[in-house]
């Protein structure tokens, strides 16, 4: 229960429970010796990590060129190893990236980040913790010798991201940090943070992981990646985390809805909403009654369209995932926003799987819809489909799922079919899915004081 609240509660109180908390826990390089801060380079600025994306890939700048620089990339399959072992280990600190993302002292990049409540918009976020994902990827396959990477890095999951602060504020700067914490054959996990301006000091505000997938230089099979050596009892701790997180990953998904009954206790829960929708007027199963402070879960939907123009292009010509995210979230805020009645704000967004990559070209249809609430929470699950101007046929490309908090308590979302009834138990698991100490933090707002962080 209140994973949500949990993961507030963690980076405020700094009462980490193992493997949480890039704060004070031992994702977070700097603070935990892993390494010195003067090991890692200075900040690079965020408009440039997606120049040098593009040059360590080789990409067009121009979308007429697209085939020419992709025949280009083909010539770097050479470069690409036959196994693992024949690749150089890495350190965490050779794939640490710090980037600047200076809302405070260039005003002029403000504007792309504004939300009209002069908060900062959290779809941009997204994109921007997408594009260091796969900087810091790069960074840890880096072949010293070569300018351009056989690699092509391709966001695989969003495992979870956590915020600790209620809204961000636009004038003042940003920075992210992140580096590889787990390899494995062919995959990273990618853990990062990011931290506000406050005074003087950079606050906490978001840790984050990502897992990252190498395919080769035409995106077409998988690539082995550099092993990950480790060199501190930190590390170990980060890299056994990582193999845990996998472990957790594949029992969620063998258990899935999809794939399996519901629990016991699952079935129970949804026989008693069901029971408390008939008319107890009439003796049939058929006469159902929304109880009060309810919606159907069919009325809390809300869909939109997008056409996948090549500016929305990644390194490979396919739609970047931070786009696909920015869509979806921007969609879901607004299906929470008009469920709840008042201000959502985001507190965790979790698995996101990138199932399919997105076509240039591609019709993107994005369906949203509250599938769980409690108290003032809202679960949102928005499923994300393509088709081809050509083909008619709908493909599932991702399915999102974004946890928001209301400034008032929200009404309960009720199930009518079965189909609906699997929604509501996956949307509680994924509530459900990082519990841990119920310390609910009122004060939602981040407390400088609660916290030993102290930027180097
Ligand atoms: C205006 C100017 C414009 C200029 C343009 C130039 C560009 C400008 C710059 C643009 C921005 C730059 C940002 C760049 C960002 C690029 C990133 C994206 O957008 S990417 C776009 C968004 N992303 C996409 O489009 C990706 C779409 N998805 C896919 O392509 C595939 O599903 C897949 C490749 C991810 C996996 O394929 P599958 O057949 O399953 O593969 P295998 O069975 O072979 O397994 C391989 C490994 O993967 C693991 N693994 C797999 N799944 C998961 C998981 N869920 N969870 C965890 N792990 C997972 C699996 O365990 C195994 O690991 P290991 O044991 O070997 O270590």
């Amino acid at each position: 229960m209140r994973r949500a609240a949990l993961r507030l509660c963690a980076l405020g109180k700094g009462q980490l429970t193992p493997g949480r908390g890039l704060t004070q826990g031992p994702q977070n390089p700097k603070k935990q010796g892993i390494f010195h801060i003067h090991e890692a380079c200075s900040p690079i600025h965020v408009n440039h990590v997606r120049d040098k994306l593009r040059e360590i890939v080789g990409a067009s700048t121009n979308w007429r060129d697209h085939v020419k620089a992709m025949e280009e990339r083909k010539l770097l399959h050479s470069f690409l190893a036959k196994s693992q072992d024949e690749l150089p280990p890495r350190r965490m600190k050779d794939s640490y990236i710090e980037v600047l993302l200076p809302l405070g002292s260039e005003p002029e990049l403000r504007e792309k980040y504004l939300t009209v409540q002069n908060t900062v918009r959290f779809g941009r976020i997204l994109e921007d913790l997408d594009s260091l994902g796969v900087l810091t990827c790069y960074m840890h396959n880096k072949i010293h010798s070569a300018k351009m990477s056989p690699l092509s890095i391709v966001t695989a999951l969003v495992d979870k991201i956590d915020m600790c602060k209620k809204s961000l504020s636009p004038e003042q700067d940003i920075k992210f940090s992140g580096h590889v914490s787990w390899v494995g054959k062919t995959s990273m996990e990618v853990k990062m943070q990011m931290f506000q301006l406050h005074g003087d000091e950079f606050c906490p505000v978001l840790d984050a992981t990502f897992v990252m997938v190498a395919r080769d230089s035409e995106n077409k099979g998988p690539a082995f990646v550099n092993p990950l050596i480790l060199e501190s009892p930190e590390e170990e701790e980060l890299f056994r985390q990582g193999e845990l997180n996998k472990g957790r990953r594949i029992a969620f998904s063998s258990t899935s809805l999809l794939k399996m009954a519901p629990s016991a206790e699952e079935g129970t829960t949804i026989h008693e909403m069901f029971l408390s929708t008939l008319d107890p007027k009439t003796i049939s199963f058929r006469s159902r009654v929304l109880p009060p402070n309810a919606v159907w879960m069919e009325n809390s939907k809300l869909k939109s369209l997008e056409i996948c123009h090549p500016q929305e292009r990644n390194i490979f010509n396919r739609i970047f995932g931070g786009f696909l995210m920015r869509k979806a979230y921007e969609l879901g805020w607004a299906t929470a926003c008009s469920f709840g009645g008042s201000r959502p704000f985001v507190v965790a967004v979790d698995d996101i799987m990138f199932q399919k990559p997105v076509e240039v070209g591609s019709l993107l249809f994005l369906s949203s819809q509250v599938c769980f609430t409690q108290n003032n929470y809202i679960q949102v699950r928005v499923h994300s489909e393509v088709a081809s101007l050509q083909e008619k046929e709908h493909t599932t490309t991702n399915v999102f799922h974004f946890t928001f908090m209301s400034e008032k308590e929200v009404p309960l979302v009720f199930p009518k079919t079965y189909g609906e009834s699997m929604l509501y138990l996956d949307g509680q698991r994924h509530f459900n899915s990082m519990s841990g100490p119920a310390t609910v933090r009122k004060d939602y707002l981040w407390n400088p004081r609660n916290t030993t962080f102290v930027e180097n």
